[in-house]
């Protein structure tokens, strides 16, 4: 396990509104680690902490590999939340102005660019100015930019806004490429299905402070209960009664029966009354879409105490 940043007891206040508590996490080389919560829970402070843009109250910010130099700024990529390219320049001139400024050979960075802009469906645009391009087309410009440099550490803020679902593949792609070869990556994003799909650790924070850390599949085993889904026609009053069923959604003649924690599914199962009309019936557990909506609303982890995985 080789980590490459190590964020340790970092509080931040804005006057007196204290809206980072005591984060903590580190991002490992090759991984995805996704930074989540709620709007305004505090994470692109962090990340504004961690690229010395502001700096913390309290704790510390450590690249490992760098012999405690501070920032590796030539080594790290940023797309961040606000996005923003010169106008009036065009793509090729800002993607090796870019690079340049991390002190990337200008030739590789060229042939580079001209790789990716043609896996981006973007060919032949390196010598459209910014301002000619779509908003897609720009984020993917700015995508390019903060990779082209061969970043070690890449941190990604809502990288997916705005782009159409084709687009997002490919950005999912290349992110996975990118960490499958060692970059450390560090992505927010509030498409909980694509962190779902392509993260293998997270942090969850809310109010600032740290609610859930761990890997994928840490985190599904402990937080997200089994869901049982019935397709038939059932009364719900009666659903309701069925053993270790703590709440029950019904849209039409499904019903999605929210199941309490450690339940046993098999034996769930077995107990089922026999007159229930099942045209089908699917157990999984709940999805990371559905445990952010408990956490983010308090409806259920937050009471029990038990969060700080
Ligand atoms: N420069 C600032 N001055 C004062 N308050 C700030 C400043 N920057 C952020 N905040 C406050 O800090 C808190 C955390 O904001 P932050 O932008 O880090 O949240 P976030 O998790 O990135 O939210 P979002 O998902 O909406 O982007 C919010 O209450 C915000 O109002």
């Amino acid at each position: 396990m080789d980590v490459m940043l190590t964020v340790e007891g970092l509080e931040k206040s804005f006057k007196d509104k204290k809206v980072l508590k005591n984060i903590s996490f580190e991002v490992r080389k090759g991984e995805i680690m996704a930074i989540l919560g709620p709007n305004g829970a505090g994470k692109s402070t962090t990340i504004r902490n961690i690229m010395g843009i502001m700096y913390p109250d309290k704790g510390t910010i450590t690249f490992h590999h760098y012999n405690g130099k501070g920032i590796p700024r030539n080594k790290i990529g940023f797309l961040p939340e606000e996005r923003g390219l010169y106008k009036n320049v065009n793509v090729m001139d800002i993607l090796l102005y870019l690079a340049d400024l991390k002190d990337y050979p200008l030739d590789k960075a060229r042939e580079r660019a001209l790789m990716y802009l043609k896996k981006f469906d973007l060919e032949g645009k390196d010598k459209v100015s910014i301002e000619e391009l779509s908003k897609g087309m720009g984020q993917k410009v700015q995508f390019i930019a903060s990779i082209l440099h061969e970043p070690e550490f890449l941190i990604l803020d809502e990288p997916f806004s705005g782009l159409d679902p084709v687009s997002q593949e490919m950005f999912k792609e290349e992110i996975r490429n990118l960490a499958n070869n060692g970059t450390a990556i560090l992505l927010s994003s509030h498409q909980m299905n694509l962190v779902e799909e392509m993260c293998d650790r997270l942090f969850m924070m809310q109010q600032g402070q740290k609610v859930i850390y761990g890997s994928l599949d840490e985190v599904k085993r402990k937080y997200a209960n089994f869901k049982c889904t019935i397709h038939g026609k059932n009364d719900a009053a009666r659903l309701e009664r069925i053993d270790q069923v703590r709440r029950i959604e019904q849209q039409g003649d499904a019903s999605v029966l929210y199941l309490e924690k450690d339940v046993e599914p098999l034996s769930w199962i077995k107990q089922l009354p026999d007159d229930l009309v099942i045209e089908e019936l699917k157990l999984n557990r709940i999805s990371l879409h559905e445990i952010f909506i408990d956490i983010a609303t308090n409806k259920n982890l937050m009471k029990e105490g038990e969060l700080n995985a």
